[in-house]
């Protein structure tokens, strides 16, 4: 079912930081800041020759990220993406084998454009889980 990584998230706690380590540190081609409203968070990418880092800023009142940075002060790695062709049949078939989606259930247009979905980390060994159809 799952396809290519499309990204893995790091949540930062100072993304003018993050973007500088990324891009004059690291030496990678970093996006300019994009405000995902409907996601609470606040995101660059980091676009590597085989796939993408996110590096992920809280975004309002009740970031679904503020809870993570809180406890990894620091920041951490926050989730991986992975590519699906279908996500409805994606998620149906993940709550047959008791996966659980977060939020209602419904994909959510995410930061390319593309419908996203997450799935719960106690379900997949403490790992936050996006799937994003392409
Ligand atoms: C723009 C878009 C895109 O790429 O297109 C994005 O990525 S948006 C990226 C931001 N959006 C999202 O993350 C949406 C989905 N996320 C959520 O709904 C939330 O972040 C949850 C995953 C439910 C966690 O929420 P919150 O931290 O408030 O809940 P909580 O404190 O009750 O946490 C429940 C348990 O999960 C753990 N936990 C929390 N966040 C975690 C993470 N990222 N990875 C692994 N474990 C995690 C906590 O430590 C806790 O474990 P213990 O009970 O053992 O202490
Ligand atoms: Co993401």
């Amino acid at each position: 079912m799952i396809g290519q990584l499309n990204h893995v998230a790091i949540a930062v706690p100072d993304l003018e930081e993050g973007i500088r380590l990324y891009r004059d540190v690291l030496g990678a081609k970093v996006t300019a800041p994009q405000d995902e409203p409907d996601h609470g968070v606040t995101v660059v990418f980091v676009e590597l020759p085989n796939t993408k880092i996110e590096l992920l800023y809280p975004l309002g009142d009740d970031s679904p990220i503020k809870g993570f940075l809180d406890k990894n002060t620091s920041g951490g790695i926050h989730h991986v993406c992975y590519e699906v062709e279908d996500i409805l049949a994606a998620r149906d078939q993940l709550i047959q084998n008791g996966a659980r989606i977060l939020g209602n259930g419904e994909p959510k247009i995410g930061a390319h454009g593309k419908p996203v979905l997450f799935l719960h980390p106690k379900d997949f060994n403490g790992t936050l889980v996006e799937l994003e159809q392409v």
